[in-house]
C-alpha cells in the first residue's frame, strides 16, 4: 500500500479537508492520504510574500513526511511553493498541483485556460507556465476576483464565479481544457467537466494519480545534481529541525 502526504501550504483546516476528501475520492484503494498543513504560517496564499512565508512550513512538512517514510508528497497550493527546495529534501516524488494539472491538460487539449482566485496571483500562474515550459499551451488566464478563503465561506458565491469563468473561458479562449487554479477548487472539477463537456482539471486529483504512477514505476526524485540532498551545514534556530542527519 502507498502513503501519500498531501500538504496544504496554507493553515486553513477547512481547505485541507476539502482537498483531502477529493484526494481520497480518486486515490486507489490501497493508497492512504495523509493530509497535513503547517502549524504556523498564512491562512491563505495570495502572492509572493505569502508564498515565501508558506515555504518554510512546506519544508518542515516534507521533512516530517520523509522521516515517516511516505511514498510521495503533494504541494497543494497553485503556486507550487517551495517545490524545488522540497525536492532537494525529499527522496520520494514531490508533485505540485499546478504542474500536475498543467501536464494533464496538455495531454487532453492543444490549449488550456486557467481559472484562479485573485488577479494578482495570475502573475504567479504565468511564472509557473514559463518555469514548466507550458506558456504556448495556455490560451488565457482568468481570475474570479475573490479571495482564496471565499471558497470556504459556505455562500457558494466563489463556486458560482468559478463556474461562470469556466463557461466564459470555454466560449472565448479557443482552449479545449480548463485548469482550476486553486487547491480549494478541488471539489469542483468533476461536476464542471460533466456540465461543460470539456476536461476541467483539479491539480490535487491529478497529483494523487501522478504519485501513484511514479510509485508503480519505482521512480523517485533524482538525487543526481541540483536535486541531491542539501549540503550539510549547521542550520540554526527554527531551521535546525530541517537538518537531514
Ligand atoms: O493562488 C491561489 O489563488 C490559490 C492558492 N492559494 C492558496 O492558499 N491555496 C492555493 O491553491
Amino acid at each position: 500500500s502507498l502513503c501519500i502526504q498531501l500538504i496544504n501550504p496554507n493553515t486553513s483546516q477547512a481547505m485541507t479537508e476539502v482537498m483531502a476528501q477529493t484526494a481520497r475520492s480518486v486515490a486507489a484503494p490501497q493508497t492512504h492520504i495523509l493530509a497535513v498543513c503547517p502549524e504556523e504560517g498564512a491562512p491563505s496564499i495570495e502572492g509572493h510574500f505569502d508564498e515565501a512565508i508558506a515555504t518554510l512550513g512546506v519544508l518542515q512538512q516534507i521533512k516530517a513526511g520523509r522521516d515517516a517514510g511516505v511514498d510521495g508528497h503533494i504541494i497543494a497550493c497553485f503556486g507550487d511553493p517551495g517545490l524545488l527546495a522540497a525536492r532537494e529534501l525529499a527522496r520520494a516524488p514531490v508533485i505540485g498541483i499546478a504542474e500536475a494539472a498543467m501536464h494533464l491538460a496538455t495531454m487532453l487539449a492543444t490549449r488550456f485556460s486557467i481559472v484562479t482566485t485573485l488577479p494578482r496571483t495570475l502573475t504567479i500562474a504565468r511564472h509557473l507556465l514559463h518555469q514548466y515550459g507550458f506558456e504556448r499551451h495556455c490560451a488565457a488566464l482568468h481570475a474570479i476576483d475573490l479571495p482564496v478563503l471565499s471558497l470556504e465561506d459556505g455562500s457558494g458565491l466563489a463556486q458560482e464565479k468559478v463556474r461562470e469563468q469556466c463557461i466564459a473561458a470555454k466560449k472565448s479562449d479557443g482552449s479545449g481544457a480548463i485548469v482550476l487554479g486553486c487547491g480549494g477548487m478541488a471539489d469542483l472539477a468533476q461536476e464542471l467537466t460533466i456540465e461543460l463537456n470539456i476536461p476541467v482539471i483539479d491539480g490535487v486529483s491529478a497529483a494523487v494519480k501522478m504519485v501513484e504512477s511514479l510509485a508503480a514505476l519505482r521512480l523517485t526524485t533524482s538525487k543526481h545534481g541540483d536535486l541531491d540532498y542539501p549540503l550539510e551545514k549547521p542550520l540554526s534556530g527554527r531551521f535546525a529541525g530541517l537538518n537531514l542527519r
